[in-house]
């Protein structure tokens, strides 16, 4: 399968994410700029973390206004798979393409520890390398990654099965409503999560879990 990198200015976690994809796919994905209006022919394309534009007026907003947006929104639309880790959350938020919002951590700091999630849909083509309710480790990295939704779209994405990852045993590191730590569209394609599985694929970063991730976005075998 083939994928893709968008690197926008302010981005650190696209390096740690294109090696994930190689490591995990066998091959390397194509890098797209954020003046990009056309994006390659792939199968997956992934909004990787950090501080797109300094995080000025709302993490996200400006890289949601950019040209290449647009093209990933088109591809979206087409059904093309789309990945968005951290700031790529709030990109993916901000840009329309995910429900509800990325508030400032209930704690007002910025968070960076390892956190526990549970697996609470497997059924996606993001997740089915897991077992339905498997609890696995994962680090987070944010300042904004308070997720909130009106009571409305919460009923919606819980009841459509749109929350695929919660923060487990206690570990919600920053408030968010029903400890939800991964959303997806309702048609299943579009996926944005505030940890951060590229951290932890191989024994080099003591551990494993958030390789299935990949696996299961790239459709290969996850060991
Ligand atoms: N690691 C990240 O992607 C951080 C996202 C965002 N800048 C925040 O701190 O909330």
């Amino acid at each position: 399968m083939k994928s893709a990198v968008v690197q926008l200015p302010g981005l650190n976690r696209d390096r740690d994410m294109i090696a994930a994809l190689t490591k995990i796919s066998g091959q390397a994905p194509v890098t797209i700029w954020q003046t990009e209006t056309e994006i390659p022919d792939v199968d997956l394309i992934v909004i990787p973390g950090g501080f797109s534009y300094g995080d000025y007026l709302r993490c996200g907003a400006i890289a949601a206004r950019m040209p290449v947006m647009q093209a990933i929104i088109d591809k979206a639309a087409k059904g093309v798979k789309v990945l968005g880790v951290c700031n790529g959350f709030q990109i993916l938020v901000e840009a329309g393409l995910l429900p509800g919002a990325l508030m400032r951590n209930s704690s007002l700091k910025f968070v960076c520890r390892e956190i526990k999630l549970e697996v609470v849909n497997a059924e996606t083509d993001f997740t089915r390398a897991y077992a339905q309710g498997q609890v696995i480790r994962c680090p987070v990295a944010h300042h904004d990654g308070n997720y909130f939704a009106d009571d409305a779209t919460l009923a919606a994405i819980e009841g459509k099965g749109q929350v695929v990852f919660r923060y487990a045993e206690g570990t919600n590191p920053n408030g968010s409503i029903n400890d939800i730590a991964a959303v997806m569209n309702e048609k299943g394609n579009v996926l944005g999560m505030m940890p951060h599985p590229e951290n932890l694929i191989e024994a080099a970063h003591g551990g494993s879990d958030g390789r299935g991730l990949f696996a299961s976005a790239l459709d290969v075998i996850a060991a």
